[in-house]
């Protein structure tokens, strides 16, 4: 049973990358802060998310550069061993999945972290269901911040539930590349995930409901990320149902349908997997922190209405993937400072570090080659009702693409009233470096012709963009 209410300045629900740096802010300013977190601090992105991925997309990248060294420079001999990158993981990025570093970082700063899980019981008050089975209440007299992240989505399919199926969780703990791995859903968790098992060996064969990878992405990028999976080796089947999945101990079997892109129309198939991925977008967990003991009505589909500072009502913040903003570790610390910012200016007087705003949203899945892209695609400009005008080059045709040997493009999307960028993408070798620049020029609002007054040097894969802008009058 709880006891009487606590009273402390800040109470922070899910200490994932958002969370921590809010709360660990804010204690350091001085004020009484309860960070809870049921699983680790540090949250999805060190863990099980950003960092051990792109550990593992860093191992399959030199191997698959190893194997280009014929044609450009003599012979190579890649043998893949799984267990290098399956220690690195294991020991330099999660610390065997410990927290205690991360836990100090924010005691340090003079934090209090209490383990278990926490629930509005009250507009500004938080219950905690502490792991030793024990509650506490924490009455907030300044704020709650509510960032409680996403948990996998796991589809509805037939027989899966009960399977030892790996969600990025599994996956990112793995000791051994499988045999082969099944992949159902191809985002950028799916298709950041497939490539890198498929260059230590795996055999993998992606599901995509729809009718490309990547969907969230420019056509272009879906279509050609679709042709490299096939030229590595990699199925990829789209417009597939899941229809059922058994498992017997070494391995599953999936039931797919296929809708038939010809005239050939629907088709069932039968495949054998020694591992699925289920990589089939995120749930949000909002249903489990009592929402309406604030008053807050939710239907469980998005994410409940925040105003600029991230407020659902005055004082209780929601923040981060549970905002349903984008689910990006750089957008969760960029509303974390504007959390922190506006508690420190109400309650100390600090300027307002202004609220959020959504035009620049960078992203950057990094298959290879890597598909950045920031602010509206293409489609979503035109369905704003903007006067669309495309800029695009292909990278093989700049010098050093052609010299690379690298597939990609850049694509540029202006708004012709204003005469600046409101979208682009930046797809190959370094995309998401080279993204940085179209970033600035959306965010900032460049005009084109700024942009086309500038020098690009030679010969980079950035001086592709000068050349995307020449498509643009
Ligand atoms: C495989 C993978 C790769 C990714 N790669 C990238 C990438 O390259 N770049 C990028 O920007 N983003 C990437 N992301 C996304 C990134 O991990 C998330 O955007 C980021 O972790 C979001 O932070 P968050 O704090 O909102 O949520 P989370 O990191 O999910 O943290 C929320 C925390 O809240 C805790 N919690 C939840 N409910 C409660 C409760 N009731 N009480 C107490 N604690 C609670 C959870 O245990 C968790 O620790 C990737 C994600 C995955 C899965
Ligand atoms: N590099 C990065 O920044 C990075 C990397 C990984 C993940 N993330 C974040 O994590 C979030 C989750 O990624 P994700 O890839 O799981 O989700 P997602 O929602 O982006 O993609 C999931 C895909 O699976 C498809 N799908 C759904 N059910 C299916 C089924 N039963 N069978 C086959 N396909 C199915 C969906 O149509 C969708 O295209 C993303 O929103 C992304 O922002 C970011």
């Amino acid at each position: 049973m709880s006891g009487p209410a606590e009273s402390v300045d800040i109470v922070v629900v899910g200490m994932g990358p958002g969370g921590e740096a809010v709360a660990g802010e804010l204690a350091a300013a001085g004020l009484s802060v309860v960070g809870v977190e049921q699983r680790l601090v540090g949250g999805e992105c060190p863990y099980f998310g950003c960092i051990p991925s792109k550990m593992l997309i860093r191992a399959g990248n030199a191997l698959a550069e190893a194997r280009r060294v014929p044609g450009l420079a003599g012979q190579s001999t890649v043998e893949p061993d799984f267990s290098v990158v399956a220690r690195r993981i294991r020991q330099e990025a999660t610390d065997n999945w410990d927290d205690a570093v991360a836990a100090k970082r924010f005691t340090d700063k003079g934090g209090r972290l209490v383990r278990g899980t926490g629930r509005l019981s009250g507009p500004h008050q938080v219950t905690v269901l502490m792991h030793d089975g024990g509650e506490a209440t924490f009455a907030a007299r300044l704020a709650v911040v509510l960032n409680p992240g996403t948990d996998p989505a796991v589809p509805s399919t037939p027989g899966l539930v009960g399977t030892p199926f790996w969600t990025n969780r599994e996956a990112l703990q793995a000791e051994t590349a499988p045999a082969s791995l099944l992949v159902l859903g191809g985002g950028p968790i799916g298709a950041e995930l497939a490539q890198a098992f498929a260059r230590f060996g795996t055999r993998v064969t992606v599901v995509a409901r729809g009718p490309r990878l990547v969907p969230r992405e420019e056509p272009e990028a879906s279509e050609l990320l679709a042709d490299v999976f096939r030229s590595e080796g990699i199925e990829v089947l789209l417009n597939t149902n899941t229809s059922s999945v058994s498992h017997v101990p070494g391995g599953f079997t999936v039931e797919l349908s296929s809708a038939g892109a010809d005239s050939a129309g629907p088709s069932v198939l039968q495949l054998d997997a020694e591992k699925v991925l289920v990589a089939t977008g995120r749930s949000s967990v909002l249903g489990t922190l009592a929402l309406d003991a604030a008053g807050i009505a939710w239907d469980g589909s998005a994410a409940p209405a925040v105003d600029g500072h991230l407020q659902l009502t005055d004082g209780l913040y929601l923040m981060g993937d549970a905002a349903g903003a984008g689910a990006f570790t750089h957008l969760s610390m960029y509303h974390a400072n504007i959390v922190a910012g506006h508690i420190l200016a109400r309650h100390t007087g600090q300027p307002d570090r202004g609220t959020t705003e959504s035009h620049a949203v960078p992203r950057v899945t990094f298959t290879d080659p890597e598909i950045g892209a920031v602010g509206l695609t293409e489609r979503q400009a035109r369905e704003a009702g903007l006067n669309v005008r495309i800029g695009v080059t292909d990278l093989a045709a700049s010098t050093r693409g052609w010299i690379h040997q690298g597939q990609g493009f850049i694509k540029l999307v202006e708004d012709a009233d204003s005469g600046t960028l409101v979208g682009a993408a930046s797809v190959g070798p370094s995309g998401g470096e080279v993204l940085s620049m179209l970033a600035l020029a959306v965010h900032a609002r460049i005009p084109v012709s700024t942009l086309k007054s500038m020098i690009y040097a030679y010969p980079t894969f950035h001086r592709a963009v000068e050349a995307a802008l020449a498509g643009l009058p």
